[in-house]
């Protein structure tokens, strides 16, 4: 059993505006260690005790500490006893999830979590998938999800997120050392509900955010968000996640979240369509990933390969690469054919 009385040693890899966020959040109650790997942009932050590139404005607290020294922040987790119940956690976007876990093959590591969402570009795994690729199944692993903007996390406001692995002994460890204060974090072992989930949300984010960006209303958003979960479903239980999953947190929760908050990257992405901006630009000008875009690629090559029916994805699909018009796009949904609604 893992004991939520005492701190864990943990560090997290990854400096960007979630991994940011939730190394302040976790050095409330434990000791955490944050890298990232533009040394630079690692000594800015350590000399403003803020990073200012992806989190302005939110002070780091006294005893987080932040190196570019990937070696040092190894050692924070692999030289730890076992009573200091350490946690290594990945805070990478989906593309650079494979590149990070190549670096920690054959090291002593204690576990993973990532809290990356998405499929991979390329290949169409999920992050545990992924995972099972570079690092084998001897390293017990976990996605941690749910609704949850950085800007908020950061503040300290409240958040529910799910945690989910095959292994009972790392969630336990990932609730006692995350659980607490402002943030309350439930279990699972459905990785593949909870990585589907987290992942086609971002892209129906941006579909609500070129309905929205038009001014096509409120029921407009209703119906894409509810069809979303449709398309989330469908997908998800062919891929052998559990229907329920897509009813929790990590499901309708963030999906709720990233299609109606203005904090959403993926939203803004959408938003952005609508105005009829390039998408180099509107990537440009994000300064953050949006995991929706490299995703609905992956996702629409999965479903055709499934048989799986995802209009709205595809249409997102078709605005983003095939030059489809944006303000054409919930116009084109609508002229579809009726259907039964739970088919
Ligand atoms: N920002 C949020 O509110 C939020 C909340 C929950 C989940 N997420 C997810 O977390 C992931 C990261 O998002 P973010 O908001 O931190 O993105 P971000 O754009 O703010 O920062 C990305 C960070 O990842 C780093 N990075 C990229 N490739 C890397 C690699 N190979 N090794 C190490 N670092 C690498 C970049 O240098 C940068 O620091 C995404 O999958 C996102 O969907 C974000
Ligand atoms: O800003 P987004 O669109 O990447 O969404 C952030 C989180 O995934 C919301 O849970």
């Amino acid at each position: 059993m893992t004991d939520s009385k005492h701190p864990h040693k943990i560090t997290v890899l990854g400096a960007g505006a979630w991994g940011t966020a939730v190394a302040i959040a976790l050095a409330a109650r434990n000791d955490v260690l944050l890298w990232g790997r533009n040394a630079d942009a690692m000594r800015a932050t350590e000399a403003a005790r803020e990073n200012l590139e992806y989190l302005r404005g939110l002070a780091l607290p006294p005893r987080l500490g932040v190196t570019a020294d990937f070696d040092a922040a190894l050692a924070h987790v692999t030289a730890a006893k076992p009573d200091e119940q350490p946690l290594l956690i990945a805070a990478c976007p989906v593309a650079g999830l494979r590149p990070l876990l190549e670096q920690l093959k054959g090291r002593a590591i204690p576990n993973i979590v990532w809290l990356c969402k998405g499929f991979e570009h390329g290949t169409g795994l999920l992050p545990h998938q992924v995972a099972r690729a570079v690092l084998g199944d001897a390293v017990p692993a976990a996605a941690l999800s749910g609704p949850s903007f950085a800007q908020e996390v950061a503040r300290g406001l409240p958040c529910a997120l799910t945690v989910a692995s095959n292994s009972e002994a790392l969630r336990e460890r990932v609730v006692s050392a995350v659980h607490g204060g402002s943030i309350r974090v439930y279990s699972c072992d459905d990785l593949v509900g909870v990585e589907v989930g987290g992942a086609v949300k971002n892209i129906l984010a941006i579909a609500t955010g070129v309905a929205d960006g038009l001014g096509l209303g409120l029921n407009a958003r209703a119906a894409l968000i509810t069809r979303g979960l449709a398309e989330i479903t469908r997908l998800g239980t062919t891929l052998g996640g559990k229907p329920g999953t897509f009813m929790g947190l990590t499901g309708i929760g963030d999906l709720l979240l990233t299609c109606t908050g203005d904090l959403s990257r993926n939203r803004r992405v959408g938003l952005a369509l609508a105005q009829g901006k390039p998408l180099d630009t509107i990537v440009a000008e994000l300064g953050h990933v949006a995991e929706g875009v490299p995703c609905a690629q992956a996702v629409r090559e999965l479903a055709r390969k499934l048989g799986v029916d995802m209009p709205i994805t595809n249409a997102v699909a078709g605005v983003l690469f095939d030059g489809d018009n944006a303000a054409d796009m919930v116009g084109k949904l609508l002229a579809r054919d009726p259907r039964d609604e739970l088919a």
